[in-house]
């Protein structure tokens, strides 16, 4: 297997020359194996960089590798399931498995593909265009399982699936990716969803990487603090702060002991990512191996 999933370095993509860049200069490092939530608000470009890394995009400037080659060339060796999930709407769920099976018959894992359709209550024999758009969902989700990729991407796939299908569906992902090695690359804007099922994350805005890292060093390199408002940060990287009445609150990056003043606690997930998404103009961070080839 190889070492690295997904390099960009100084990648852009601009969609017609007037237009600001989807993404720009993006550089970042993920290795192999890991579990990726790619988070940022709507237009920050995680459809774009998962657009690129499956090949189905070239970018304008600069590069993305994945599992060590051009993206075109490794398209037997990744799964991407797009926001709008095409399949044929005229082929029943077993054809559309076949199908999956044909053009993918040195990898097809049919007994994955089978057990994902069978969890749903899918009937075999229904065409794609009689199922709900979570049932579509579903069946996507077989497919890119049953070719058995070394990389999965996924552009928001819980999205139109009902809470309990989310929790199941991201279970069945997540034991299927830990027992096979799988890299999943997943963009969400729930980020509850995403909490215990990420190690790494990759936070975009503006087309540009804001955070990027593995989760628990991003989380450790953040505290929430809460103190008088006359008590100075001026020592540490504020991320966001709220002043309520003579208080302050604020996710900070500590540049050294924090002292008495403040009362600290771990952000979560949710906190550290609202705070970035409430605060665009807050440093970007990257505690990836790639953060040399910052552009
Ligand atoms: N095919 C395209 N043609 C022109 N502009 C595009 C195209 N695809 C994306 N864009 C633009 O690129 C920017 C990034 O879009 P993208 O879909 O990658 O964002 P996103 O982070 O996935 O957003 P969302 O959370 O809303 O799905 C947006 O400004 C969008 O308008």
């Amino acid at each position: 297997m190889t070492e690295t999933a997904i390099e960009a370095a100084a990648l852009s993509m601009r969609f017609g020359r007037r237009r600001r860049p989807a993404l720009d200069g993006c550089a970042f490092r993920l290795p192999a194996g890991s579990v990726c939530a790619v988070v940022g608000p709507n237009g920050a470009g995680k459809s774009t960089l998962l657009s690129l890394a499956a090949g189905l995009l070239r970018p304008t400037e600069g590069t993305v590798t994945v599992l060590g080659q051009a993206p075109a060339t490794a398209r037997e060796r990744l799964a991407y399931v797009a926001q709008d999930k095409p399949l044929h709407p005229q082929l029943t769920v077993a054809d559309t498995l076949r199908l999956g099976h044909e053009l993918n018959p040195r990898r097809w894992d049919a007994a994955v593909a089978e057990r994902i359709v069978a969890e749903g209550d899918l009937d075999p024999a229904a065409k794609v265009r009689t199922l709900s758009g979570g049932q579509r969902t579903r069946v996507a989700l077989a497919l890119a399982l049953g070719k058995r990729p070394e990389l999965l991407l996924l552009d928001e796939p819980m999205a139109d699936l009902d809470p309990l299908a989310r929790h199941q569906l991201m279970a069945a992902l997540m034991a299927d990716a830990a027992e096979h090695g799988t890299t999943v690359v997943m963009s969400s804007h729930v980020v509850a969803e995403l909490d215990g099922a990420c190690d790494h994350l990759l936070l975009l805005g503006a087309g540009r990487v804001r955070l990027a890292g593995p989760l628990d060093e991003l989380l450790a390199a953040h505290t929430l603090v809460t103190g008088r408002a006359d008590a100075s940060l001026a020592a540490h990287t504020v991320v966001e702060s709220r002043t309520t009445g003579r208080q302050i609150t604020a996710l900070v990056r500590p540049e050294g002991p924090l002292g008495d003043d403040w009362q600290t606690t771990a952000p979560s997930l949710e906190e550290l990512v609202l705070a970035h998404l409430r605060a665009p103009e807050a440093p970007a961070l990257r505690l990836d191996d790639a953060r040399e080839a910052a552009v």
